[in-house]
């Protein structure tokens, strides 16, 4: 069994979004306000749109915040798919539009031969991470550490001490890119973002056992280090 994060119940997603975007934009503003700059990493999917618009219209200081993807799917940057072109046409406008972003997609045509670059571009990126807002899929996964992708993959993107890595998912669309486990929780706060009865289960599910592997979103449940709030709307 594992301890339950901060839970927040929301009656509906738009609520929901109001009060995390509030919490964001007041976290980014206070990480300005001490250090200088702001590091904001997001998840792509569907469930963010919502909240990266609201993010997108408050009054911070945009120009001094950095923000990347947890993880990406090795697609053109314009293609529907893609995470990088949910947060340009979603995050990346209205107040936000200034916004110092770096996507995880390069010119190579695969995430194993392109994650040595993007690694390297993201070098300077500030760490540790000031927000991170991920997602989970039905199978249980968060940023692309997928349960179905090649065990030596799934393994090193569980224990490696590199920044990012390549992941196969087998039985979901492309390959990803997407950051390791310790990249992610070397963060100051986390928030699992989940819409709907089916996320609940599935999140209720993860708590049952510690079995990582099976349900790779308890890599970030499972651990006391980097606090965790768990922002779930009907
Ligand atoms: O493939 C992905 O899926 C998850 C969940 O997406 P959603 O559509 O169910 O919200 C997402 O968090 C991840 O960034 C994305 O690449």
């Amino acid at each position: 069994m594992i301890k339950e994060a901060v839970f927040k119940s929301f009656d509906s997603p738009e609520s929901l979004e109001q009060q995390l975007a509030e919490r964001i934009a007041t976290q980014l503003q206070d990480a300005i306000d001490t250090r200088g700059t702001a590091s904001l990493v997001v998840s792509g999917g569907r469930t963010p749109t919502g909240l990266f618009n609201k993010l997108s219209e408050k009054a911070i200081d945009w120009s001094e915040v950095f923000i990347t993807l947890a993880d990406e799917r090795w697609v053109a940057a314009d293609d529907a798919d893609s995470n990088e072109n949910t947060v340009r046409q979603c995050l990346l406008k209205n107040r936000a539009v200034n916004a110092k972003f770096r996507g995880l997609k390069n010119m190579f045509a695969t995430a194993v031969a392109g994650v040595d670059m993007t690694t390297e571009q993201l070098a300077n990126f500030p760490r540790p991470f000031d927000v991170v807002i991920l997602g989970m899929g039905n199978d249980g996964h968060t940023c692309s550490w997928f349960p179905c992708a090649e065990p030596a993959q799934l393994d090193t993107a569980l224990n490696t001490d590199a920044l990012l890595c390549a992941v196969q998912p087998q039985t979901a669309p492309y390959e990803r890119i997407t950051f390791s486990r310790r990249a992610i929780l070397n963060s100051r706060q986390i928030y699992l973002h989940l819409v709907g009865e089916q996320k609940l289960d599935v999140y209720k599910k993860a708590l049952e056992s510690d079995d990582i592997k099976a349900m790779p979103i308890r890599a970030v449940l499972a651990q006391h280090t980097t606090p965790v709030d768990v922002f779930w709307s009907a």
